[in-house]
């Protein structure tokens, strides 16, 4: 049986331990799909569509570390480019793997469909280019196995997406097999002097600081250092925050965590201890104009940064220090210093009285957030949707095991049904959640079909605030009304005759209170409910980071702008 390029990146891809991967069919990629299908460790997933089947992949990322994404060229893969964004902007390895023309039309002025009609078929490579760590087009069948492991490498390197572009006439060309894995796979370990220096370096810096605190990004556990960080936060002994985009990175139960640093839609008096903190050790983060709250929340002392790959303080860079070590070796190096906690236990806010609702109380945003709450354990992941959903959920307490999947660099409305589908997909033994406003609802909808194929018992609470109300709270007009579906006969729509999803609509307490019960005792299939909230029920977070973020958009051009 020859062995070829399409059984090549099969292998490849099962390799780095991905063993589903998620596609859309078209002429120029079908032979390489049966190759893929081929492998007895490979199983494709399909969707309904390529944007879909993107963020699919970059939810599996998010459980898995590596994914694939299979497209056919142009009408599919500038679909999936939305979904290599976010895993670019979220730091995730995802492969986008798209077929392309037969290669003796390049340079025969053929016009070719689903191109643009013209004779040059590179602009694809060309943005792929822009928005991944490593493109490449395989032009024969004998560069394939370099440009394959080239592509591979870079993404777990750099944690970023990669681009392999393979013309349907070399899928099925004859190859050589694959060398020893770990050529693709093995990392690039700190160099032993820097991170000797840095961690000398840094222990030093922070023996001289009275009140030094950490505050915890997205990017920690995208380094795979959340261990390293848990280790070294007990060493100090410092008061631990957690970003937005972090949450769950750091374990809620924690003595130490005191909330998620917003600014001022910090929960549990987060911002207080931040701003008393003379040292802020910053892991893995991101500081942007949402988590800023429209740069309005930007720490005012200089900072101490951990990246993926160096660090830097005041005074001193070292690169080539990666996270997961510089944290492991600071560890050992640092002094115990509390000040912060024992500051943080003079202003940790009182613990808030969450009013139950009675069964027949109309359904309020504060009630919906307090059931979810009673349905978040050890093994559930939790979902939140761009939307007023990002701040009912940033406002959950999680146990220790629960997970928390949120996209506020990338920012997709819609993102989170196929994410959340392709990380069940990935780890179908956790209870998935997804909180979802109305309107981010209705741009992926589709994907829900999947969830009823492969019967995954996903939970998903559309918030139905009828609108684009986080776009309301920062700029109203005409254009944030939506027109209303009726969500619950939707899911009947899925289901067709042999599906197991449930859809259902709570307008009470009461209501919601059954129509969870009904969701956890289904096992076959997902089940939506339609929690209908009055328009103006909206956090009070939303409204207040509304109106900073308005202002940061507002700004006026510099110099009058002409
Ligand atoms: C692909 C994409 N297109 C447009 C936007 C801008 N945007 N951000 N949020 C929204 C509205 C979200 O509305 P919902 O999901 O109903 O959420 P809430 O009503 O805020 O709970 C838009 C239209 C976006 N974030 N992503
Ligand atoms: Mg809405």
């Amino acid at each position: 049986e020859k062995f070829t390029v399409g059984d090549y990146l099969a292998e490849r891809l099962t390799q780095i331990g991905i063993h589903q991967y998620f596609h859309v069919p078209g002429d120029y990629n079908l032979v390489l799909l049966d190759k893929l299908e081929d492998h007895s460790d490979l199983v494709g997933i399909g969707c309904a569509n390529e944007l879909n089947c993107s963020m699919a992949a970059e939810g599996y990322a998010r459980a898995n570390g590596p994914s694939a994404c299979v497209v056919t060229f142009s009408v599919g893969a500038l679909s999936a480019f939305n979904g290599t964004g976010s895993a670019y902007s979220e730091n995730l390895p995802l492969i986008l793997i798209s077929g392309a023309p037969n290669t003796n039309d390049f340079g025969q002025h053929h016009i070719l469909h689903h191109t643009l009609g013209t004779t040059d078929f590179t602009y694809q490579l060309e943005m792929a280019k822009k928005i991944t760590c490593c493109a490449v087009a395989i032009p024969r069948a004998a560069d394939a196995p370099r440009l394959i492991d080239r592509a591979l490498r870079a993404a777990i390197l750099a944690r970023k997406p990669a681009y392999i572009e393979i013309p349907c006439n070399l899928a099925n060309a004859a190859c050589v097999r694959p060398g020893p894995v770990s050529a693709v796979t093995d990392h690039v370990m700190s160099d032993t002097a820097a991170l000797e220096a840095a961690g000398k370096c840094a222990a030093e810096y922070l023996d001289g600081k009275l009140k030094p605190v950490i505050l915890v990004g997205p990017k920690l556990r995208r380094a795979g250092a959340e261990k390293e960080l848990l280790k070294l936060a007990e060493a100090m002994g410092c008061a631990v925050a957690v970003q937005p985009a972090a949450k769950g990175m750091f374990p809620e139960d924690h003595k130490q965590f005191v909330g998620i640093f917003w600014g001022q839609v910090s929960t549990c008096g987060a911002e207080s201890i931040l701003h008393w903190a003379d040292a802020i050790l910053c892991v893995g983060t991101v500081f942007n104009d949402y988590s800023t709250v429209g740069w309005t929340a930007m720490p005012d002392i200089p900072l101490m940064t951990a990246e993926i790959d160096h660090v830097t303080f005041p005074g001193a860079h070292f690169s080539r220090v990666r996270l997961a070590e510089f944290l492991a070796r600071l560890a050992t190096q640092v002094t115990h210093n509390d000040s912060t906690m024992v500051e943080y236990g003079r202003l940790r806010p009182d613990p808030v009285l969450v009013h139950t609702a009675a069964p027949g109380d109309v359904l309020t945003r504060k009630e919906t957030s307090r059931q979810i709450q009673q349905l978040v354990d050890e093994k559930t992941t939790v979902f939140v949707e761009t939307g007023d959903s990002w701040f009912n959920g940033i406002q959950l307490k999680l146990p220790r095991g629960a997970q928390f999947e949120i996209e506020m660099q990338w920012g997709h409305i819609g993102w989170s049904i196929p994410a959340a589908f392709g990380y069940s997909i990935r780890h179908p033994e956790r209870r998935t959640i997804i909180v979802i406003g109305d309107g981010s609802f209705q741009v992926t909808a589709q994907e829900v079909s999947q969830m009823v194929r492969y019967n995954l018992p996903i939970i998903i609470l559309l918030m139905n605030n009828r609108g684009y109300t986080i776009e309301v709270e920062i700029h109203d007009g005409a254009y944030n009304r939506i027109k209303n579906w009726d969500y619950a006969m939707l899911i009947q729509a899925f289901n067709s005759t042999d599906g197991k999803a449930k859809g259902l609509r709570a307008d009470t307490a009461g209501e919601l209170a059954d129509a969870i019960k009904v969701a956890t005792a289904n096992k076959g299939g997902p089940t939506l409910i339609e929690c209908t909230i009055d328009q103006d029920d909206c956090s009070k977070e939303l409204i207040t980071w509304g109106h900073f973020v308005a202002s940061a958009n507002a700004r006026p051009p510099k110099g009058g702008g002409y």
